[in-house]
């Protein structure tokens, strides 16, 4: 199915994943806005691809993230699918009491995520149609140590996302999560700083995922946006729920 005439949010994608989910839509047809705070990542995007706009984005901040969604409306009209990307973690060890990349998980993770939801369901609702896409991880369904505080960010997606679903269901709204397992060549875990935590885990800090990382395999990031477009072009009747995506030798 294409996406033509449809119009998308992606967050987060200034970089790794939310980057390959907004081409993917943008090649299947739709017209997509894409926010992060770092600006010039965004406009190289947009300058190599028509149909991509780019406006800063905290999704920390509300206003921040309501101005991202009214220039959506001004640029191509109220977005169809929005896809909450934007994410952070950090490898701590909860003895190293790391408070501050605590808080920044729960702000970007959490309120970041609770903000996109703020921005369009009601909207949604009226109209009768939108889809949200989260993406949550596999953190959320296998719990890592040093990954606490990540670990409870992305459950805290999950839940989020399966209750709104339930409390809207039959209002036309469809609500994704898409939960990826280790994701090559991404930024995730430059700016950690637990040395400890990061040595326990065989991460190698101020490395994109997948160097300096002791895992078996990972996945790519068109990996990723292949399942947000599966889910995003499922028929009008089908709810894709959930997409638990991971290496296939993952245990
Ligand atoms: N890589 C992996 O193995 C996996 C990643 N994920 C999830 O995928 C998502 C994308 O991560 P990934 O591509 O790997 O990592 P990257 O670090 O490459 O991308 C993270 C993106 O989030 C943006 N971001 C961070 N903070 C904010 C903020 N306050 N406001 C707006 N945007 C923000 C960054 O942009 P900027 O700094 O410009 O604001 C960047 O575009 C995250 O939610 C992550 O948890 C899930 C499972 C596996
Ligand atoms: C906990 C993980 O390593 C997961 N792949 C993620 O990056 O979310």
């Amino acid at each position: 199915m294409s996406l033509n005439g449809k119009v998308a949010v992606v967050t987060g994608a200034s970089s790794g994943i939310g980057q390959s989910i907004a081409k993917s839509l943008a090649a299947s047809g739709a017209s997509v806005i894409v926010g992060a705070r770092r600006l010039a990542p965004l406009e190289d995007l947009a300058s190599a691809n028509e149909k991509i706009t780019a406006c800063a984005c905290d999704v920390t901040d509300l206003d921040s993230f309501r101005n991202l969604i009214s220039t959506c409306e001004s640029t191509y009209g109220f977005p169809d699918i929005l896809v909450n990307c934007a994410g952070v973690m950090y490898f701590t060890l909860m003895k190293n009491a790391k408070v501050d990349e605590w808080i920044k998980t729960v702000d970007v993770n959490c309120k970041g995520v609770l903000h996109g939801f703020a921005c369009v369901t009601e909207k949604f609702v009226e109209r009768g149609s939108g889809h949200i896409v989260n993406i949550s991880s596999d953190a959320s369904r296998r719990i890592f140590p040093s990954l606490a505080v990540y670990c409870a960010s992305k459950t805290f997606v999950d839940i989020l996302a399966e209750g709104t679903r339930r409390e809207l269901v039959g209002t036309g709204i469809k609500i994704t999560n898409i939960q990826p397992g280790d994701v090559k060549g991404t930024e995730l875990i430059m700016n950690n700083t637990d040395g400890e935590a990061a040595e326990k885990m065989g991460v190698e800090i101020g490395k994109p995922v997948g160097e300096g990382f002791n895992r078996n395999q990972l996945i790519d990031v068109e990996d990723v946006a292949n399942a947000v477009i599966y889910a995003v072009t499922a028929p009008a009747h089908v709810a894709v729920n959930e997409v638990l995506i991971e290496p296939r030798d993952q245990e």
